[in-house]
């Protein structure tokens, strides 16, 4: 399976999707621009600098050379990082001179020019200490680590967002990505300056457009199902400001990619993570999975694509998103989903009634991708019809699988039991020794760890969350 093959492939499934939505961009609308922290000149600014770490200011660039470092007498800054001393994790990778931000006078080109030996990162991609890149609007500069972002660099206020959204959150041009209905930015809490992503989704109704009323309805229930949901491998979601044709859905950033480039990544050289790496991602999906049917709610579109990664790290947490399609309930009817992913009793399409097993699934899907590095159902295999493939449970277990003990094959195959009352439900699949091993045990801690319990700040903050502290207690309980 080639790399570009298969996304193109993605693409295309997505556009299968039963429920499709156009892929226009959003359109700023026309109210009032963020202010931001841009300090007051009198000579206009080429670009600037938005701080996005707490104790970072947003620095307008208006000399052609401009020097960022913790500064030294023998080497001056123009903008020492003091303010961050207390930032310990931060502080000890800035040098004296960490980089400098250069305008050719004739091209009047961007550079940033790397002077550290922990290095600058543009875009997560290290510079390197001597080196230099161009700098484009919207790109993102950190230090030492992708992880350690400190500036969006901008040479234009992008967009124009609405006073609900601005006056707490700031809304970088930092592109996330684009999903069917609009674009996700890197943005800011103002109060705190944590980071968040912002999903900015086009919701204009349009008679012409009866797609357009199908999203409007989707981004209620997506919000709606969020708010319930609280749990370390589900993305959370702060806010949702829809103001006229638009709505921005203010999410937990998750900075490490999708978790599909992870598991197509020419490091595993189409033969799948390995069994160590497997489980430790496996442990956290099921558990995802088995929180969401135990407060009620059925994903319907587990794929993984809709899994993203908290960063780049091997051993990363991952997180369930996009509730577009997810319902409250467990029987239903709508047949909905992406084709390759989706279960038998979706596939018959005879409007029977079918169960949250359709989540386990195409979870056992994610799972065989995630071992072996090939999809288990496909267009390309042409031999069947993909509808066959999956009617009859076909499942092809090539050389990559010798790699893989029985125990794990076998556990992914009980998944794609055609028959869903033979499924196993989440519960059983935790129960199972399979689960009991040693990177599960580890990607349990890790949850753990970053597990919040809900504070009574937060319940009186938003009255949605005492549904989701009901369903963290039973979490945390289950957790001990
Ligand atoms: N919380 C997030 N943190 C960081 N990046 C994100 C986040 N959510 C989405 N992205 C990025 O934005 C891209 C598009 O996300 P989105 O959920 O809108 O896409 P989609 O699933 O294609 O859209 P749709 O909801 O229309 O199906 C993702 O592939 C991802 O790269």
């Amino acid at each position: 399976m080639v790399r570009g093959t298969k996304r193109r492939r993605n693409s295309e499934e997505k556009s299968k999707t039963v429920i499709t939505v156009n892929r226009d961009d959003t359109i700023p609308v026309d109210e009032d621009a963020a202010v931001g922290d841009s300090q007051m000149t009198t000579s206009k600014p080429f670009a600037r600098l938005v701080g996005i770490r707490r104790g970072i200011a947003t620095i307008d660039l208006i000399e052609d050379n401009f020097v960022c470092g913790r500064g030294s007498e023998e080497s001056p800054v123009n903008y020492n990082f003091s303010s961050l001393s207390h930032d310990t994790g931060l502080y000890r990778f800035i040098s004296k001179v960490q980089f400098a931000i250069n305008r050719d006078s004739e091209s009047h080109r961007i550079y940033l020019h790397d002077h550290s030996r922990n290095g600058t990162l543009v875009n997560q991609e290290m510079i390197g200490k001597g080196q230099s890149i161009e700098l484009n609007n919207g790109d993102l500069i950190s230090i030492g680590i992708p992880a350690l972002i400190i500036f969006v660099y901008e040479t234009t206020e992008d967009g124009q967002y609405p006073e609900e959204l601005t006056k707490k959150y700031h809304v970088t041009s930092h592109s996330l990505g684009k999903g069917g209905f609009g674009k996700v930015l890197l943005g800011y809490k103002k109060s705190d300056r944590s980071v968040v992503a912002i999903k900015c989704l086009n919701t204009q109704f349009s008679t012409r457009c009866s797609r357009a009323i199908a999203k409007t309805r989707d981004i209620r229930n997506e919000v709606d199902v969020m708010k319930k949901l609280s749990h370390p491998n589900i993305v959370g979601i702060y806010d949702c400001i829809a103001v006229s044709k638009y709505s921005y859905m203010v999410i937990e950033y998750v900075g490490g990619g999708e978790f599909f480039s992870k598991i197509v990544d020419s490091k595993y050289n189409r033969m799948g993570v390995g069994e160590s790496l497997g489980k430790y991602f496996a442990y956290q999906l099921i558990d995802a999975v088995l929180y969401l049917h135990s407060v009620g709610i059925c994903h319907r579109d587990i794929k993984p694509e809709n899994i993203l990664c908290s960063d780049k790290t091997e051993r990363c947490i991952l997180k369930l998103t996009d509730f577009g399609m997810a319902k409250n309930g467990m029987k239903m009817k709508t047949r909905c989903g992406t084709p390759s992913y989706n279960a038998p009793e979706i596939v018959a399409n005879e409007g029977i009634e079918y169960t949250p097993k359709v989540d386990i699934w195409s979870l056992g899907c994610v799972l065989f991708i995630t071992f072996s590095g090939y999809p288990p159902f496909s267009e390309e295999y042409t031999d069947m019809s993909m509808n066959d493939q999956v009617m009859k449970g076909r499942l092809l277990f090539h050389s990559q699988w010798r790699h893989v003990t029985i125990e794990t094959q076998q556990m992914i195959k009980w998944m794609l039991t055609v028959e869903p009352s033979k499924r196993p439900s989440a519960v059983e699949l935790m129960s199972t020794e399979w689960m009991k091993c040693g990177d599960c045990r580890l990607a349990k801690q890790e949850i753990i760890k970053i597990y919040k319990p809900v504070t009574t700040t937060d319940i009186k903050n938003n009255n949605n969350i005492t549904t989701a502290a009901a369903a963290l207690a039973n979490k945390k309980k289950r957790l001990q």
